[in-house]
């Protein structure tokens, strides 16, 4: 299988301190919609600047599209999408030209580069709005913005950090959705969260809770007789790393 294997990943920010990750081991498949569920300081961010490379994991194997990040770093990271948690854009250029300069970055110009920021605003239902300056979109438009900017070299893995933070519930609902309909177009999607409510059951879920994997399965399966939401309370005493 190809999309993202992560497999015995640990990792200390000091020597000999306490793990922010501790042997983690999951995969995604190409296609599957996978939401990374933790509180706050569960280790999504640890985990993403890993996958990312912003971080070198010591000890396990990450393979991005069957590349291992860390024997091939070129190949890996070319194939992912990212977005991070906070937003990267100049909010002084309009949404084509921050999108161009992200293509030029990836390499593309011309005609393919328009081709693929066209196609990627597309997705995410955002052509119209491409001769605007970022500065006036709302929050869910340039977050829209972000992930079809995250699209451009077609990668094979996309990662978001909580990429509803700040949302208003109809923002929220509208980009959770273009992200499923994403994944069933062929990437592995990683999406971290600690909001239930943007979990479909069909779903992978992959519940992190103080660096370690607590469960991984379909959201259905997860549930049980119950909700993901009282699974998850469970699961984790409902209690964040900062306030235990
Ligand atoms: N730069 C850092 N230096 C030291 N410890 C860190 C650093 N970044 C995170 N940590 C610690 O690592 C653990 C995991 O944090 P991380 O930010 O990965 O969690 P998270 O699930 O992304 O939480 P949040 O939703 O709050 O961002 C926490 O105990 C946190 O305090």
């Amino acid at each position: 299988m190809s999309g993202l294997e992560v497999s015995h990943v640990s990792y200390s920010y000091a020597a000999g301190g306490r793990k922010a990750l501790d042997d983690v081991s999951f995969s995604v498949a190409p296609g599957r919609f996978c939401a990374l569920l933790g509180l706050n300081g569960a280790g999504k961010s640890t985990l993403y600047a890993l996958l990312t490379r912003l971080i070198v994991a010591p000890e396990g194997h990450i393979g991005i599209a069957g590349y291992d990040v860390a024997r091939a770093p070129l190949k890996a990271l070319a194939r992912i999408g990212v977005v991070f948690q906070q937003p990267t854009l100049d909010l002084d250029m309009t949404v084509r030209r921050n999108l161009a300069y992200f293509a030029g970055l990836h390499g593309l110009s011309g005609r393919s580069a328009e081709a693929a920021i066209d196609a990627a605003l597309d997705r995410l239902a955002m052509r119209e709005r491409s001769g605007e300056k970022v500065r006036s979109l709302n929050g869910g438009h340039r977050r829209r913005m972000e992930i079809a900017r995250a699209l451009i070299p077609d990668p094979e893995v996309i990662l978001l950090d909580e990429p509803t933070v700040g949302l208003d519930a109809a923002a929220r609902r509208a980009i959770t959705e273009h992200v499923h309909q994403l994944a069933e177009t062929g990437p592995a999607v990683l999406w971290a969260t600690h909001l239930v409510d943007e979990i479909g059951p069909d779903d992978q879920v992959v519940v992190l809770h103080k660096g370690r994997v607590l469960a991984d399965g379909s959201a259905a399966e997860l549930s049980g007789g119950s909700t993901l939401a009282e699974r998850f309370m469970e699961m984790t005493g409902g209690k964040s790393e900062e306030a235990a």
